[in-house]
């Protein structure tokens, strides 16, 4: 029922691309749960700002990629619940940008993201409020990786629980030679909750993210290349500027994924999602419709003009 509505909006909304935007923006009132499953966003949000510290800091800039960076390096960059509801709102905002075409997820100070604060935790770890946040999370996170820019996660250092399904929520994943992800939930007696095994077994298939799970594996550049869940390593070099150094690399890296007219970029990203989500009947038309965004479009008349040959 989800793929059907899903399908039924991208239908709606491919006549423009403005109109995705609009799209994803009426998801975001409830994507994956909405009010018919007992869950109230506004009330999660409520309860969540209960539970403050650092931020989730977004840069859009002028050469259409963003930059979104978990902001919590006292904590490992764990998330708070206001920066679960902040992540929510810098979605909305990504949702938003006509003229993005990638996107950048990283952590502060060196290392990616250790989870849930474990201090919210404890203290919503009742389990009506597990399930709100957990839902929550689905939502924010369901919602970036549909975004119609490219993104990656750049991971370095410790990605783990919530950290590590985080990173699933991202197209693509860098690692730097010292990082590790790692899906701990089992030694925390849980399974993922933020929608990270399903994006895991997409990713790696079934088999391997048994072990990930299963085993709660380090998975460290080598091994996250080998099953598929790395798409590249970063070099870190011992510089004071080595943070500049890696988002410089990450950006190069994406860069030959997002040249081109925003439009282009988007629809690109478009179909893939609804070739991912959808069966392939309804991914047939989906992609039908948004071909037709683009067929005629001023990038198409450009490249017909100037009789380019692809060497
Ligand atoms: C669905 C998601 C899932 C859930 O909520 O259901 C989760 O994400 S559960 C959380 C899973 N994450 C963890 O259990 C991480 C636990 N932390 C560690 O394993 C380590 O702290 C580590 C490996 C991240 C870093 O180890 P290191 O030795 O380098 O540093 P410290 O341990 O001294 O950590 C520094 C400082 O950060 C605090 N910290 C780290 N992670 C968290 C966290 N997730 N929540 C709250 N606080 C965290 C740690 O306690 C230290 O604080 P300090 O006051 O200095 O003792």
């Amino acid at each position: 029922m989800v793929l059907c509505a899903l399908r039924r909006e991208l239908l709606k909304s491919s006549s423009s691309c403005g109109s995705w935007a609009r799209l994803l923006q009426r998801r975001s009132s409830g994507c994956v749960y909405s009010s018919t499953h007992d869950f109230t966003q506004k009330e999660v949000r409520e309860k969540l700002q209960a539970f403050p510290g650092g931020s989730i800091d977004l840069l859009k800039q002028d050469s259409g990629i963003a930059v979104l960076t978990i902001n919590n390096p006292s904590r490992m960059n764990a998330f708070s619940g206001s920066m679960m509801v902040e992540l929510e709102e810098k979605v909305s905002q990504l949702e938003n940008w006509s003229d993005g075409k990638g996107l950048i997820v990283r952590g502060a100070a060196g290392t990616f993201c250790s989870g849930s604060d474990l201090n919210a935790v404890r203290a919503l770890s009742n389990p009506e409020d597990g399930m709100k946040m957990c839902m929550f999370m689905q939502n924010a996170l369901t919602r970036l990786l549909r975004l119609p820019l490219i993104s990656v996660a750049l991971v370095e250092g410790k990605a783990l629980g919530g950290g590590a399904e985080l990173t699933t929520a991202c197209d693509f994943r860098l690692m730097t030679s010292d990082s590790v992800i790692q899906f701990v939930h089992k030694h925390m007696g849980l399974v993922p909750g933020w929608g990270g095994a399903a994006r895991l077994v997409h990713i790696v298939g079934s088999q391997s993210a048994l072990k990930l799970l299963g085993g709660a594996l380090k998975v460290d550049f080598q091994y996250g290349l080998h099953i598929g869940l790395a798409d590249g390593v970063l070099e870190a070099s011992q510089v004071q500027e080595d943070a500049e150094t890696l988002l410089q690399q990450a950006e190069n890296w994406l860069s030959r994924y997002v040249k081109g007219p925003a439009p282009v970029i988007q629809a690109v990203k478009k179909v893939a999602v609804s070739g991912r989500e959808l069966p392939l009947s309804d991914a047939l038309r989906t992609e039908k419709d948004v071909f037709g965004t683009v067929w005629g479009g001023p990038a198409n008349l450009q490249a017909l003009a100037s009789k380019s040959k692809h060497k």
